[in-house]
């Protein structure tokens, strides 16, 4: 047994002994006693007189029981001063049981109400010994009652207030009650298993006593001359044959009843379970559970801070206030003991059937599943576990069970099973920490909650793109709200502008109320949020033509990115671009590579210009989610889909398909081996609107920020500037760098960069041409890019080919 519930269930036992003192001693009171307490000091424990005093004493709880009695039923509320002794049984059971002490704190307030409430009620019937029932306290406020508005006006009073009370308790103490409720009928169940039991044992024995009569009977009929054997005689005593071949002195033996085996029966006799002991056994192997704290973060008013700035041209701009979003009830993290226990048990049952000795269980209970973390036996393969999560999911007959093995960094699998009592994570809640108001993160995007409760923020700056997949309703609109929101809770118009692609027209619609703060304008489209296909992919053109414009600022200034660009040149800084396209299938199946290639360009060079992109989409497929566009996008979130195929598309594994909806998420970072799960926020479509329009309704900034028309040569042709595989497209330098990257085997830009002389946005163009061409392989996020030619010669033939065409 941990330490942690030893202390607890003392505790509570403890609590309840206080209890049963408590009543004890009231329930003993004597008014005789009285008199002789009378003639000893408060403090006169020890001592002679003391030791006579409590001998004579009628209550058997001894001075300080007495004491009590008299101080509370003669002073204070007579004999209903018992009723509140209640609270210390229900505060022990709390504190055995339960994390949580609101419940018992409530009960408490509650039967002290009662409690003078029915002294009250006492003071004013006549019934007798009334004036004991209630006591000096209650015979005065009945009196106070009765002056103030009558007789049957406080009788009136105080039994709507007593109604009230319990109507409002019930409502409160519901689930403690049903919990009370299922413990009870536990117990009776226990209880009925015994009373069976002894029956069964007792059936069983006069059985047997009847057999044995009629043995011995028959004997003395079959053979009356025969001896009677003695009392003491074994049955297999020489004696008489039987039916059915037996030879003289051959007895049946006679069953003796199995004293611990028992077998439970149904209604038809027909056996139930064998239960040779095997529960208590079992109960006695099974690890015991650590329940593991959640984090509790440090709670911080988001509005206590700097709210007023003013733009670079000088328009005042007042930060969103957290008011905007809905004021809720706090999220309740009592853990239900009892459901854990009942979980790990079945889950300890089904892996026992599997052969799975597990060696310690620990469980984090989260927002929405728990995680139980298994520590197995030396022998047990984590293949093993793997291989068993469909059949644990259907032996758990729950959906959403997701395991993890290993647990990275730790010697343990991980089970998660969603538990009976989901919470919703509130975005208020997760804005108003201390970690969202002091962060240091450049775009810093709340993404939920983790199992351990903790808040989970990311840089969009870090990411640096992110991929969201799931299926509809799972929560991605949602989820790109809370992301939106986060950052307009965070930067200012001056820091960050959004390009918002909304092909479905209604999830983005709330942010046209930024139009004259967070929105870009495009040169030669009136929108600002874009709806239609053909428009998107001029949209993403022009973001990728503001690109290049910004790695030429960047070589001009001598610069390697946006931050050490807007540090060295404040008056001049660029703004963060944040791209969201809500629901890129339906691009994808107008636009195709027009579409897919600005995309993969943005993703593969954006990063340094500050610009990143957030792309949903509820198709999963590899037509949507191509692979280069995957391979560009380290980061990505998947909320519920509907297969372990498009699980894998997106996470390279399964597990999103095991997820519950609702925000569920398992998120995947560019820099961990392993998606970890996450329960996002809800913020309502109403909270996004109250935050867009109290921002749009202040003054705009003077200038929008004007992204440059793009270079669209040949409509019809897929847009890729520089990144032709046409001889006339390539770059004077490509031949040379070629050469230059087939000798170092190594794909980087940054090579081209030093060795000939080049700048960044055009190394990256060379670079571009060289996978076009097929000697370099796609990007890899940071790492340099596969050189696909071994050697001078192969690539001599390769240039010679192209040259060719
Ligand atoms: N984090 C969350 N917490 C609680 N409920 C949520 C959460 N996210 C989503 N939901 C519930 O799911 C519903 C659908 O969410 P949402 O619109 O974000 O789905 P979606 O994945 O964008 O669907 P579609 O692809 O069809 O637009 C919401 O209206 C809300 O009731």
């Amino acid at each position: 047994m941990n330490k942690e519930k030893l202390k607890k269930e003392f505790a509570g036992l403890l609590l309840a002994v206080i209890g049963f003192f408590y009543i004890g001693s009231l329930l003993f009171f004597s008014p005789g006693d009285a008199e002789l307490l009378s003639s000893l000091k408060w403090y006169e424990v020890f001592g002679r007189h003391a030791t006579d005093v409590a001998g004579g004493l009628n209550n058997p709880f001894g001075i300080l029981g007495a004491r009590l009695a008299d101080l509370l039923i003669r002073d204070f509320l007579g004999y209903i001063s018992m009723i509140p002794g209640l609270a210390f049984f229900y505060w022990g059971w709390s504190v055995a049981r339960l994390t949580s002490i609101k419940p018992p704190l409530f009960f408490t307030i509650y039967i002290v109400f009662m409690t003078l409430g029915f002294a009250t009620m006492f003071g004013l019937s006549t019934l007798p010994n009334a004036d004991l029932m209630a006591g000096v306290v209650g015979r005065m406020l009945a009196a106070l009652l009765s002056t103030l508005i009558g007789y049957t006006g406080a009788w009136i009073l105080m039994l709507a207030l007593a109604l009230g009370a319990t109507v409002v308790a019930g409502r409160i103490f519901s689930e403690q009650l049903s919990l009370l409720g299922r413990a009870l009928a536990a117990f009776g169940d226990t209880l009925a298993v015994q009373f069976r039991k002894m029956s069964e044992a007792r059936r069983e024995k006069k059985q047997q006593k009847a057999e044995q009569k009629s043995r011995s009977s028959k004997r003395a009929a079959d053979h009356p001359s025969a001896e009677q054997p003695s009392k003491n005689a074994s049955p297999a005593s020489p004696v008489m044959p039987l039916d059915g071949g037996m030879t003289p002195g051959e007895f049946p033996p006679v069953p003796e009843a199995p004293e611990s085996a028992y077998v439970e029966t149904g209604d038809d006799g027909s056996a139930l379970d064998a239960l040779p002991g095997t529960d208590e056994e079992d109960s006695e192997d099974e690890p015991e559970i650590t329940i593991r704290e959640s984090v509790h973060e440090k709670e911080a008013d988001l509005d206590k801070r700097r709210l007023k700035v003013r733009t670079r041209d000088r328009v005042p701009y007042r930060f969103p206030s957290v008011d905007l979003l809905q004021r809720t009830r706090e999220e309740d993290e009592y853990v239900d003991e009892s459901l854990l226990e009942e979980s790990k048990n079945r889950l300890l049952e089904k892996l026992r059937i599997y052969k799975v000795e597990v060696l310690r269980i620990s469980a984090t209970v989260g927002p929405r599943v728990t995680l139980f973390e298994l520590e197995l036996a030396p022998d047990v393969k984590v293949s093993k576990i793997t291989s068993l999560e469909n059949d644990l999911a259907m032996a758990m007959a729950a959906r959403g069970i997701r395991i993890i093995a290993p647990i990275p960094g730790k010697n343990a699998v991980g089970v998660e099973i969603p538990h009976g009592r989901p919470r919703t994570v509130w975005m208020r809640s997760v804005l108003q920490v201390e970690k969202f108001k002091s962060t240091r993160l450049t775009l810093p995007v709340v993404l939920g909650r983790t199992i351990s409760n903790e808040v989970y923020i990311d840089d969009l700056a870090t990411m640096p793109h992110l991929l969201i997949a799931g299926a509809t309703g799972a929560g991605k609109s949602v989820g790109i709200n809370v992301m939106l929101s986060s950052l307009l809770y965070s930067c200012s118009p001056d820091k960050i502008k959004f390009v918002l692609i909304d092909p479905k027209r209604v999830e983005l619609f709330h942010y046209h109320n930024l139009r004259n703060h967070f929105l870009v304008t495009f040169d030669g489209l009136d929108e600002q949020i874009i709806t239609e296909p053909a428009k998107a992919v001029y949209a993403l053109r022009s973001v990728v033509k503001e690109m290049e414009l910004r790695y030429e600022k960047l070589e001009q200034a001598g610069v390697r990115n946006i931050a050490d660009f807007n540090r060295k040149l404040p008056g001049e800084s660029l703004p963060y671009l944040v791209v969201v396209i809500d629901e890129l299938a339906d691009l994808m199946m107008t636009g195709g590579k027009d579409v897919e290639e600005p995309i993969t360009r943005l993703a593969q060079l954006a990063r340094a210009v500050g610009i990143h992109l957030i792309v949903a989409t509820q198709r999963p497929s590899v037509d949507i989610i191509t692979g280069v566009i995957k391979a560009n996008f380290p980061a990505r979130i998947a909320f519920q889909v509907a297969s372990k195929v498009d699980s894998r598309t997106i996470l390279d594994g399964s597990g999103a398909d095991q997820l519950l909806g609702n925000g569920d998420m398992l998120y995947q970072p560019a820099t961990q081996p392993k998606p970890e799960r996450i329960q996002c926020p809800y913020i309502s479509s109403g909270e996004v609107e109250a935050i867009t329009s109290f921002i749009g309704r202040q003054d705009g900034l003077k200038e929008p920020y004007r992204l440059p028309k793009p270079d669209i040569k040949d409509k019809n042709s897929s847009f890729s500037p520089g990144a032709g595989s046409g001889r006339e497209s390539r770059d004077p330098m490509f031949v040379e760098a070629a050469h230059l990257v087939v000798m170092h085997q190594q794909g980087s830009v940054s090579l081209l960069q030093r060795r000939l002389k080049l700048g960044f946005s055009r190394a990256a163009r060379v670079m571009d041409q060289l996978e076009a061409n097929g000697i370099v392989g796609p990007a890899e996020g940071s790492k340099p890019r596969e050189v696909l030619i071994d050697n001078r010669d192969a690539l001599e033939l390769l240039l010679n080919n192209l040259d060719d065409e």
